[in-house]
């Protein structure tokens, strides 16, 4: 909405032209000295007014109580057959020519008192006509000390009627006794009555008023509530509650809130299953269920009846229920503003009370934008994207497990051989065949100790010729020794067939997982799925050319193959320079950065740490986002949102899931040390209930690279083949990555249980292809935008302003700031229509003229000139510089 200032500006350029005069700016009328004028705002004439009202109101109250007492004496005065209010001006004399006995009048005062209240309750509307007198109280005490005494819309509403059906009822019981006009009732009154007697008749009159008389109350008891189909009876004995000449009627009058949780409203229909409320006394605490509280006095409790029997027969003997066993059948929203409602009843009446769970206003904005808007859609910038389909992927192989029974035969008769040269005796031995390994699960017989098989570890290796042999004893959970003896043929797990499992389909579809990752197949064979958000970082290690890349391009095409861009941007840094380049196509589908970036893909040490920080930020404000939105973590963040019960108004936002993938860490320990392990240790400590995800690769799983600190935040590791023991160690706090046999074969730490996989198997051009695939598409203008961080020596701390180097849209920028007083690079992009770069950079320029001040995270820039005429004389002063 513009701003006030500026729509009075144009409607007076408006009023100008219109009347032909030149056009002006309003400035320059601002000359001529006007006098002080009584428009309507003016708070002087509204007190006058106001003034005025009461002493009319005064002035009323003394004639029309005068008139009850002088009335007969001044009748002749003020009878319109002896001049009426022509009499006002003529002399005694005169008067007494025309006809008026008794020229002096009595009115207390005065001829006007005399004549206004003859109009108003002789001739008008009888003594209903004091009304008036309530009426100019309420407005000329609205109006002069700016006190509501009663709503000045509803009193004039009520009076209207009260003081016609007053005239009609008073005019109907008097007309028995009289067949001349009284001042009771008026003129008004009497002759209504006359007419309807020969309309309708007594009977028809005494109805129509005992309609209108219950009409009103039904109008005036609900007028805050919605209750059209309420019963006439219902009403008729709520007459005691409601007085009709109370202004404050629209309010039942023992309504009370109590902090309850919940609303008792007998107006909005029947809920047969609640017992109504008896009897309701002010101030005292509500009761809970307890023995003691069941047979206190009335009084003193608030008693509730159970309508075990029909109401006439609980009317005798009312049963007194503590409020928590008569609210049972509600089901509770957690803390909302209740209250309980009632009203003072006749016994024999019991309307059928109703419970409503009084919804908080927030929930009904957000309802009503729902059912107005639907559910936020995240996609719907983005619609028609299609997600890339099994096409793209290559099928190697058959998919189907070769058994060479040879093989197999022989692998089991070398095991039982070393085995027996041992002494060590088999009970039963069992064959297990997996893509790349056969595991042989041995029983040995009673009394063999375990320990011995696994100090033979080396020797079964060696009799059966084999890299890769890992001995697990015992099988966790099987009571048997596992022996993995690489199979000679061993068989490629492509990325197709694994997406192509139903399994994988069915998480995409039904969407069991937030970040679906596909780690292979297990030894037995099963496609083994991990949710990444659940890990909730990963680290990967692996000796050089043991598939760690594929591993990785495997993971990211897991999660492009299962997300829509909306939901889902990566965060990659590749110091390597080559490996994560492939997806440079898909940044503004699926890629964030940071602001002034030209590449998505960082490869700089510097900018690493840089969007690190720059991740960490995004991680507080995310924080500062789910306390405000009471939430626990992303999912129900997103929740709300979509609900609509965050609005962007209030600075929220749809918060994706953000993955950041680091394909060299050792490198980057190298070059920059604390500096990226701090951020990256915090964001392994901190981000994963605000959907910041880590995956972490190395070469190297040394101590000085994968730390203390760093290892204890990531809870799961994967191993490709690693060159020693020790490095196993470190990575798995285990042996047994050492005696992989590399090509994917790894093996996955997930705290307590060591999985054996193969990788699926995803080469460069299938990878190309799903981001071609992905790029081709429409996507959003940018990548997704990371908050700015400003490190030492960066880029934004060169606060040199140079005018002559100004954008040439600085001035319109600096205008459209200082008006909104709102520095942010958003609003000037929005507005002017300029890409995120640009705009970044004027705002620089600003910041650097001092116009707004330095970037403050989250919030947006302070500004410094507080108006235009500031920033006027502030453009022309650098103007002419
Ligand atoms: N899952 C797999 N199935 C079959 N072969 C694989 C698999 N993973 C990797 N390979 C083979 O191993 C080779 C090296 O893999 P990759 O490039 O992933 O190694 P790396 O660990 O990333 O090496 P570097 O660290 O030097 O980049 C691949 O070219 C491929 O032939």
């Amino acid at each position: 909405m513009p701003p006030k200032g500026n729509q009075f500006k144009s409607n007076s350029i408006k009023e100008e032209n219109k009347s032909g005069a030149p056009f002006m700016f309003p400035k320059t009328k601002k000359a001529e000295p006007k006098l002080p004028s009584f428009d309507l705002q003016d708070g002087r004439l509204i007190k006058i007014t106001g003034l005025f009202f009461l002493i009319i109101c005064l002035y009323f109250l003394i004639a029309f109580t005068s008139y009850l007492f002088t009335w007969q004496d001044d009748q002749s005065y003020v009878l319109e057959s002896n001049g009426g209010w022509s009499n006002f001006w003529k002399t005694p004399q005169e008067l007494a020519d025309s006809g008026v006995t008794n020229p002096v009048v009595q009115n207390w005062l005065g001829k006007l008192g005399a004549l206004l209240s003859h109009q108003f309750i002789y001739e008008w509307f009888g003594v209903a006509s004091f009304i008036f007198v309530a009426v100019f109280l309420v407005i000329g005490y609205r109006l002069l000390f700016k006190v509501k005494l009663f709503s000045i819309s509803k009193t004039l509403g009520y009076a209207f009627f009260s003081i016609l059906f007053l005239s009609v009822a008073i005019g109907f019981f008097h007309g028995w006794m009289t067949d001349s006009p009284h001042y009771l009732e008026g003129e008004f009154g009497f002759w209504t009555n006359r007419l309807l007697d020969v309309q309708i008749g007594a009977a028809g009159t005494a109805g129509l008023l005992i309609f209108a008389a219950l009409t009103f109350l039904i109008i005036v008891y609900n007028i805050d509530f919605k209750l059209p189909e309420r019963k006439p009876k219902a009403v008729a004995a709520e007459t005691d509650a409601v007085s009709p000449d109370d202004g404050s009627a629209s309010e039942p009058k023992f309504a009370q809130n109590y902090p309850v949780n919940m609303v008792l409203s007998p107006e909005e229909g029947p809920a047969p299953t609640v017992p109504p409320v008896t009897k309701l006394t002010q101030n005292y605490p509500i009761k809970t269920a307890s023995p003691e509280n069941e047979d206190v006095d009335g009084t003193d409790q608030y008693e509730f009846n159970i309508p075990k029997k029909r109401p006439a027969e609980t009317a005798n003997a009312p049963k007194v229920v503590p409020l928590a066993e008569v609210f049972k059948p509600v089901v509770l929203t957690p803390e909302p503003v209740l209250e309980i409602e009632d009203e003072v009843q006749e016994e024999e009446f019991k309307p059928e009370p109703v419970f409503t769970v009084a919804k908080t206003e927030f929930e009904t904005t957000s309802n009503k934008l729902v059912e107005e808007f639907g559910l936020y859609d995240p996609e719907l910038d983005l619609s028609s994207y299609k997600k890339p389909t099994l096409e793209l992927l290559e099928n190697y192989g058959p998919n189907k497990i070769q058994i060479n029974n040879e093989e197999l035969e022989a692998n089991k008769d070398k095991i039982v051989e070393t085995l027996n040269h041992y002494n060590i005796e088999i009970d039963k031995i069992k064959a297990t065949v997996g893509p790349t390994v056969t595991l042989y699960e041995i029983i040995p017989a009673p009394g063999v100790r375990i320990s011995k098989i696994k100090n033979l570890e080396d020797d079964i290796a060696l009799s059966l010729a084999a890299l890769g042999i890992r001995i697990i004893a015992p099988m966790p959970g099987k009571g048997t020794i596992g022996i993995e003896v690489p199979n000679q043929h061993p068989e490629m797990v492509s990325m197709r067939s694994i997406m192509a499992t139903e399994k994988f389909q069915n998480i995409i579809q039904n969407n069991t997982m937030d970040l679906p990752i596909a780690l292979g197949k297990t030894i037995s064979n099963e496609v083994y799925i991990a949710d990444l958000a659940k890990m909730p970082h990963l680290l990967v290690a692996g000796a050089t050319g043991q598939g760690k890349s594929v591993g990785i391009n495997a993971i990211l095409v897991s999660l492009l193959y299962s997300k829509h861009p909306s939901q889902l941007k990566f965060v990659l840094v590749d110091p390597k320079k080559v490996e994560l380049t492939l997806f440079r196509k898909i940044e503004r589908h699926f890629l964030a950065k940071l602001p002034d970036e030209a590449d998505a893909i960082i490869t700089d040490t510097k900018k690493v740490i840089n969007t690190l920080n720059s991740l960490c930020i995004e991680m507080d404000q995310r924080y500062d986002l789910l306390k405000d939105a009471q939430v626990r973590n992303l999912k129900e963040y997103n929740l709300k949102f979509v609900n609509r019960k965050l609005v962007p108004t209030d600075g929220h936002r749809f918060l994706p899931f953000i993955v950041l993938i680091v394909d060299e860490f050792a490198d980057l320990m190298m070059t920059a040390g604390k500096e990226v392990e701090t951020p990256i240790a915090r964001l392994a400590q901190l981000a994963r209930a605000v959907g910041i995800h880590l995956v972490i690769a190395t070469q190297r799983p040394s101590v000085n690279i994968i730390t203390g600190t760093i290892k204890a935040n990531f809870p799961a590791r994967l191993a490709f083949r690693v060159l020693s023991k020790i490095d196993s160690r470190t990575i798995l706090d285990a042996g047994g990555a050492d005696q992989l046999i590399g090509r994917g074969d790894m093996l996955l730490s997930t705290g307590n249980d060591l999985i054996r996989l193969q990788c699926p198997f995803v080469d460069t051009p299938e990878v190309e292809k799903v981001s071609d695939f992905i790029g081709n598409q429409r996507g959003y203008p940018s990548a997704f935008l990371l908050p700015e961080f400003v490190g030492e020596g960066g880029e934004s701390s060169q606060k040199e302003f140079d005018p002559g180097d100004r954008d040439p849209l600085f001035e319109e920028a600096a205008k459209l700031i200082v008006m909104h007083q709102q520095g942010s690079t958003s609003l000037i992009q929005r507005k002017l229509k300029l890409g995120y770069n640009r705009a970044g950079r004027i705002i620089d320029q600003l910041e650097a003229a001092g116009v707004v001040g330095p970037f403050e995270g989250s919030k947006a820039r302070e500004v410094l000139l507080p108006d235009d005429y500031a920033l006027e004389q502030f453009l022309s002063s650098i103007n002419s510089k």
